[in-house]
């Protein structure tokens, strides 16, 4: 009996030849697929030095049999061309499922002047005996075959691999070969590399079935992300599980069967609106709890797919005249100190100086962000990161790249990081209050340099992008509470923008009939707003500022019974009652307080005011610190000191 390792070794086999010539197939000397391989050929009428002849399609049969297969060939032949510099001193041959060669590539090996091996030859095993992607077709994996284990041919002098690709129904459209030198020391690395090439190419197959739905990719390593060995989920827009890639079963614990029809919340543990609304803000990097361990995840948003807030960024300004810009229509109706710091800020970024926004949550950085970017001629792209979505490993790699894994199909070159992305464009660097400090250090060193140098790799490259940052905090404060690197801040602040609360504007009621207006017209309904109803809106608070205000108004709209002429506070859901009640009995128990005692509670009024002042003024009129010193929000201390 011989050892299983000791199997495929040269002499082994010669031994095996030497059996068969006695007459004897000797399955035990063989691998288990060579050895069914030789009894097929055997029960043929094939044996070793027999001189097949092998059919040959001609130019024009060639023709139409690469038509028919078009669409392996528009497949392969791409990755194929782009891995052809590093598969130099060995053939590629692209094959069809009935083992007809339908391209080579490389090197042109010859058996002898009559065994050509190029396109249009037929390796079907009933001629040609074994060899590997007629075995690779029969057994319908993955074959090494060792030169002399090719039956008709025991003098060999190469060696082949083949790997099967199989489309997402499980069919085969074909395989690839690679052949190489019979004495190249470590045979196996020629069949890792045909896998790899059937794997990237069964996830390009993948990512175009489903190029309109979202696909997660997950893999335990993040620089391998991009990697044949990473798996794919494909997802609908309501979060449920389309389909899974093989691999990505293997990652995920659970086979496809369990996994399709579920929905991808149950997997991830996290929300999928939540999911979708970080790939919005384009940080579509995920750090994953499974399994027990730890996952990246990166989800890749449908072809075409706009983030939500783009879209009813495009809707709210259908007709936007020729001259007038985003930027433009986005700061008319606001105040004119506002809009006139706006457009300073734009004027700064067309220099090359950083704009720094600063406001409540919603109060729209985001959107000044994008319609800047437009107004400064907007030809590169905008990119944006959620500096505080993401831990500060996933930052790190996002924001700066990273080197090339062992091998990546569709990303040759490693993952290039947002600077890089943003290359004359905009960076939109989102939160930037939340970056922790060893990686301020960092953005501070690139920003200066204007190089990157992406994680686990040596190369510079250059990055000429805008930067604008952004922060719901007050980033002077962080700098005083020694939170962020005050050299940082004033890299950042160039023209520092700080957006209002919604509860900070004057006429709140004409902004709230404006938004209206436009909604209606977005979404073709006539619905007037009760007067009343405008007064209790502008009396709410808005601590979720236009994202909440848009919220509320498009729900009103479009959940209003069809026959309404006018939306009443009685046409809101209870929620939105409840919540504007209690801002108009804050209001009431003000007017109460105010006809009432007058002497007493003024002087108490006076007395809270002055207390308010001094704060304000000790915080040298910053506004956010001295509310949280009184534990007040910004606006109430601006309600109050007005
Ligand atoms: N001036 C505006 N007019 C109408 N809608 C606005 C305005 N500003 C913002 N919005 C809407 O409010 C929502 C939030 O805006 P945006 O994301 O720009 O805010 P943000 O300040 O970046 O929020 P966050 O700090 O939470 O990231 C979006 O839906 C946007 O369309």
């Amino acid at each position: 009996m011989i050892a299983r390792a000791a199997l495929r070794t040269t002499s082994v086999i010669r031994q095996a030849h030497e059996h068969l010539r006695r007459g004897h197939l000797p399955v035990d000397l063989l691998d288990a697929s060579i050895g069914r391989s030789w009894q097929r050929c055997l029960e043929h009428g094939l044996h070793p030095g027999h001189q097949p002849d092998l059919p040959r399609l001609n130019t024009l049969e060639l023709r139409q049999h690469r038509e028919t297969h078009r669409r392996l060939l528009e497949l392969a032949d791409p990755l194929v061309n782009q891995v052809a510099e590093d598969l130099r001193g060995c053939q590629l041959l692209l094959v069809t499922p009935d083992a007809t060669v339908l391209k080579s590539y490389g090197r042109n090996f010859e058996l002898s002047e009559r065994f050509r091996i190029g396109a249009g030859i037929n390796l079907d095993e009933r001629s040609f005996g074994t060899n590997a992607p007629a075995l690779a077709l029969i057994e319908r994996a993955p074959v090494l075959v060792n030169s002399c284990e090719h039956l008709l041919f025991p003098d060999n002098p190469v060696s082949c691999v083949a790997a099967p690709l199989f489309d997402l129904d499980g069919d085969c459209l074909g395989l690839i070969d690679l052949t190489f030198e019979a004495d190249h020391p470590r045979p196996e690395i020629f069949l890792r590399r045909v896998q790899q090439l059937t794997g990237a190419l069964e996830q390009r197959l993948f990512l175009r079935h489903y190029q309109q739905r979202w696909v997660l990719q997950v893999h335990a390593s993040l620089a391998e992300l991009d990697a044949v060995s990473s798996g794919l989920v494909a997802i609908n827009d309501e979060g449920v599980i389309l389909a899974v890639a093989p691999q990505a079963s293997q990652w995920l614990g659970q086979d496809a069967v369990s996994l399709v029809g579920r929905p991808i919340e149950a997997l991830l543990g996290s929300s999928w609106s939540a999911l979708k609304r970080q790939c919005e803000r384009q940080s579509a990097l995920l750090g994953l709890e499974l399994t027990g361990g730890r996952l990246f995840g990166r989800l890749n948003p449908p072809d075409q797919w706009q983030p939500a807030e783009a879209l009813r960024i495009a809707a709210t300004q259908p007709v936007l005249k020729a001259h007038s810009s985003r930027l433009d229509s986005l700061v008319k109706g606001w105040p004119s100190p506002l809009a006139r710091e706006a457009r300073r800020a734009a004027r700064a970024l067309t220099t090359g100086l950083p704009v720094l926004l600063q406001g409540e949550t919603g109060t729209g950085k985001e959107q000044l962000a994008r319609a800047l970017h437009e107004s400064v001629g907007g030809k590169g792209p905008f990119v944006g990161l959620n500096c505080a979505a993401l831990p500060e490993s996933l930052i790190e790699a996002e924001l700066f790249g990273y080197g090339e894994g062992a091998f990546t199909g569709a990303r040759k070159g490693g993952y290039g990081g947002r600077l890089v992305q943003a290359n004359g464009g905009t960076l939109l660097l989102d939160e930037i209050g939340d970056m922790p400090l060893a990686l301020q250090a960092r953005l501070l060193r690139v920003l200066q340099e204007r190089v990157v140098t992406p994680l686990g790799d040596h190369r510079e490259v250059p990055i000429d992008c805008r930067v604008i940052a952004a922060s719901h905090r007050d980033l002077e404060a962080r700098v005083e509470a020694g939170e962020f690197r005050e050299d940082l801040f004033y890299r950042l602040a160039g023209v520092v923008v700080e957006l209002p609360a919604l509860s900070e504007q004057h006429s709140l009621t004409e902004t709230i009939r404006r938004r209206w207006a436009a909604l209606c017209q977005r979404h073709g309904r006539e619905l007037a707003l009760d007067e009343t109803l405008c007064e209790r809106l502008a009396a709410y608070d808005w601590p979720g500022n236009w994202r909440e205000l848009e919220h509320c108004l498009e729900v009103a709209l479009v959940g209003a019974e069809p026959e309404l002429v006018t939306l009443t506070l009685e046409a809101l859901s209870p929620r939105w009652q409840r919540k504007l009640a209690g801002s108009l009995s804050a209001t009431r128990s003000t007017m109460t307080t105010e006809e009432g005692t007058e002497t007493g509670h003024q002087a108490l009024r006076d007395l809270e005011q002055a207390h308010m002042r001094r704060t304000l003024e000790a915080h040298e009129g910053n506004v956010t610190a001295a509310a949280r010193a009184l534990g007040v929000s910004r606006s109430t201390l601006y309600r109050r000191l007005a």
